[in-house]
């Protein structure tokens, strides 16, 4: 259930540099011990009020959407994995600016999943449907065309609350706790407790 007002104290495991202001938290229970990180990228590409997400087709997150992104391999970088990542599932390139960090936990995993966090408002070559993504275009709220708006339930739980900082160009620091259960078979996820903030750059 959420907070009714935010705590201001950041959660354990997130480095905080600067003034941040709480956007929202929420959840009860103890923060998990973490174990390791792993770094991972996502990618998001918003142009003319729409943003492209991927439809997960195998693996971790299937039949969810995301933006484009995975492992960053040893001895690459952040931004060379988005980049590598965005055009191994989605085929395009773009000038990726880092727009925000999420420290993942879930139970039972032996590592923490540490995100970074980058959007673009362009990009080159046209998007394709890989192996891996089914890429797909959606209004972003404030749209007039409200088609097919942002599929939150079909998404990671948490982005919900980091998107809209996201959105108002603002950068985001946050940490979610999550379990995993299936239901015939299909994969869910429940957030335990999440706090995300945000700082203007
Ligand atoms: N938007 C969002 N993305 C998340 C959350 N948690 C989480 O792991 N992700 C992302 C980070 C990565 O982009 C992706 C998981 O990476 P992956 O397992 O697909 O990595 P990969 O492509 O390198 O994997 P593989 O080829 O080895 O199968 O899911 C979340 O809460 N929200």
């Amino acid at each position: 259930m959420p907070h009714t007002k935010p705590m201001d104290t950041p959660p354990p495991g997130l480095e905080v540099y600067g003034p941040i202001q709480v956007s929202t938290s929420g959840g009860s229970g103890k923060w998990s011990d973490l174990p390791p990180a792993k770094l991972y990228t996502v990618s998001l590409i918003m142009k003319s009020g729409k943003i492209l997400l991927g439809y997960k087709k195998r693996g971790f997150g299937k039949d969810m959407y995301n933006g484009f992104g995975g492992k960053v391999e040893p001895g690459e970088s952040v931004e060379a994995a988005a980049l590598r990542e965005l055009q191994e599932e989605a085929g395009i390139s773009a000038n990726l600016v880092p727009c925000g960090t999420i420290i993942y936990f879930l139970e039972g995993y032996d590592h923490t999943f540490h995100i970074e966090v980058f959007k673009a408002s362009d990009y080159e070559g046209e998007p394709i449907e890989t192996d891996e993504m089914r890429p797909e275009w959606f209004d972003l709220p404030g749209s007039i065309e409200q088609n097919s708006p942002i599929p939150w339930d079909k998404m990671w739980a948490d982005d919900r609350y980091w998107y809209p900082i996201m959105l108002s160009g603002r950068y985001f620091v946050g940490r979610t706790d999550c379990g995993e259960t299936a239901e015939d078979g299909v994969k869910k996820y429940i957030m335990h407790r999440w706090w995300f903030g945000a700082r203007d750059a």
